[in-house]
């Protein structure tokens, strides 16, 4: 079976894959200190606490922190005797072409959006992935990657505001009744909000004139939703679609060994 892991900037996703579908997902905050053993015990109890008594074979890592990456290396020689794929490394090849500038290191989760992307719904699509960054990222028709853009996430916004000007709480994210604030909270919410909803029409408004095709708006992340209710802004919304990525991305380089 398959152990899946997107690594975030904020949070850590694992994913068991049982070759039809996920069987289960749990989530961590991202931390480049924690070790191999600390995995394998946080991972294991998890596993039996819900009963599940699987033999992970393989195992698949995106991670958009460099520093996790050896100790999850480690973790998967250690504990399953296997190898992982890493995506952006050496020994993981994409099924898609990525045309950008040379040089250009591409996010991993920003291609295995992608991919994924591509699999599931064809070609000219853009994918959008709220998390700790927001990111567009541009599929074209064969499937290539052909590049995107990265805004600032929905809580690093509101978190910046917080950190920089004292008068400013820590605030969560939710739809405002209405666009003019009447209190500090409501008038910060108004303003990520709004503007998000703005950030998203103009973005893919863009994206769409310049690739002179029809698209798809592809989304995923968990604020997605939230947005989505406001204005019909995306044709489809998929929360595992890096995880269904890194299963297409393992499968390719499997049969490619
Ligand atoms: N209504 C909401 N208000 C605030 N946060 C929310 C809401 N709905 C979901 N979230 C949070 O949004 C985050 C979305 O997760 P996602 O994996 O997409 O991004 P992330 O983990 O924050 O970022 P990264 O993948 O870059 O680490 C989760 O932390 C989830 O708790
Ligand atoms: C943009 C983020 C932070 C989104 O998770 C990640 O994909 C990343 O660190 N990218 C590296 C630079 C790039 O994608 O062009
Ligand atoms: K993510």
């Amino acid at each position: 079976m398959l152990l899946a892991i997107d690594c975030g900037n904020t949070n850590t996703v694992f994913s068991i894959w049982d070759g039809e579908r996920f069987i289960a997902t749990w989530r961590t905050s991202t931390e480049w200190q924690r070790t191999a053993d600390q995995y394998y015990v946080w991972l294991s109890t998890l596993m039996h606490f819900q009963k599940i008594e699987v033999d992970i074979t393989e195992v698949i890592v995106s991670s958009t922190v460099p520093r996790v990456v050896f100790n999850l290396r480690v973790f998967a020689d250690r504990y399953f005797n296997t190898r992982p794929i890493v995506v952006g490394k050496d020994g993981c090849v994409l099924p898609v072409d990525v045309r950008v500038d040379a040089g250009t290191a591409v996010g991993p989760d920003r291609l295995v959006n992608t991919v994924a992307g591509y699999n599931l719904y064809g070609g000219d699509l853009i994918v959008v992935d709220f998390g700790t960054a927001t990111t567009f990222d541009v599929v074209d028709s064969d499937g290539a990657y052909i590049g995107g853009v990265i805004a600032p996430g929905v809580n690093l916004s509101l978190e910046a505001l917080h950190q920089a000007a004292a008068a400013l709480p820590h605030v969560d994210i939710t739809k405002p009744q209405n666009v003019i604030g009447t209190n500090t909270v409501a008038c910060m919410q108004s303003g990520v909000f709004w503007g998000y909803i703005g950030l998203i029409k103009e973005i893919c408004a863009r994206i769409k004139a310049e690739h002179g095709r029809e698209m798809k708006v592809i989304s995923t992340g968990g604020l997605a939703p939230l947005f989505q209710q406001a204005e019909a802004l995306f044709d489809e919304f998929n929360d595992d679609l890096t995880m269904h990525g890194l299963v297409v991305i393992n499968e390719h380089n499997r049969k490619n060994i």
